[in-house]
């Protein structure tokens, strides 16, 4: 297992649809190298909980632009225990509702978020001075350009549903899942990534000098090993 830290700061961008693996792997690779770590996504589902908090109607996007401003996030980046906070409050459980996740497409597919949420994401990038690991749907074409590393991480829709179901079934107080569960879920994975894929403002997509990961037949452990050698090679060069 390697254990090294970078030994300048390098910049990582793991680009991906849903539930491919990018926040395990991600988090995984900034401890073992002692980098930072940002989940982009939180962030959209931190500002998409405010709005349905505050009662913005999320499916006018005028009014979603009008209110984008308004919230104050703030990311921890410690890669063992990252958090997510809106005007103070702790929102690393909530935004993982079913009612946020269903949200989340139409709030930041508003040009006026992603623009204050693309210059907040720069910002913690810039100040990581021993490297960062940024996960998202834009990270390497749009936020950071010039990563030294981009990733583009994939999986079969069976496979990242069957994943999800299961992690979903551990969580305490959650039914089994069964076979119409994962198919509800698949469906759910899909719908998601066609909105974020066809967005007009910084949709996802993998960059052109991005590495693309099939992680459908890796494990978790292989997937994070192949990040790391990447992240060496780039590193010796
Ligand atoms: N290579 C793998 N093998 C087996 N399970 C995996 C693998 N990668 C991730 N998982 C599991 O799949 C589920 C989804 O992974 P994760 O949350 O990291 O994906 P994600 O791309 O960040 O998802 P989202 O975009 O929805 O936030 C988790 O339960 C995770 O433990
Ligand atoms: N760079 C990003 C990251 C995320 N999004 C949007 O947030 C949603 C939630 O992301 P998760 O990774 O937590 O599942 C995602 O579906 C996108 O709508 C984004 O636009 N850009």
């Amino acid at each position: 297992m390697s254990t090294s830290v970078a030994a300048t700061p390098v910049v990582v961008a793991i680009d991906g649809p849903s539930g491919t693996g990018k926040s395990s792997t991600s988090k995984a690779v900034a401890a073992r190298m002692g980098m930072r770590y940002l989940d982009t996504g939180a962030q959209y589902r931190a500002i998409t909980w405010w709005m349905l908090h505050a009662g913005v109607d999320i499916d006018d996007p005028r009014a979603v632009a009008a209110a984008a401003g308004k919230p104050s996030i703030v990311s921890g980046t410690d890669p063992l225990a990252p958090s997510i906070t809106i005007d103070g409050t702790d929102v690393a459980a909530p935004i993982r509702g079913e009612r946020v996740t269903g949200a989340v497409s139409a709030v930041s597919a508003v040009p006026e978020v992603r623009t204050l949420i693309t210059d907040l994401q720069r910002s913690i990038a810039a100040e990581a001075d021993g490297g960062i690991v940024v996960e998202g749907r834009d990270i390497g074409t749009t936020v950071l350009p010039d990563a030294d590393v981009k990733i583009f991480l994939t999986a079969s829709p069976e496979v990242r549903a069957a994943r999800r179901s299961a992690e979903v079934s551990g969580r305490a107080g959650a039914p089994a899942a069964g076979g119409a569960d994962v198919a509800a879920t698949q469906a759910a994975l899909l719908r998601r990534d066609a909105a974020d894929s066809g967005r007009k403002t910084s949709p996802l997509a993998k960059a052109g000098d991005a590495t693309e990961v099939d992680t459908s037949e890796l494990t978790l452990e292989q997937v994070i090993e192949c990040v790391v050698t990447l992240i060496e090679e780039r590193g010796r060069r």
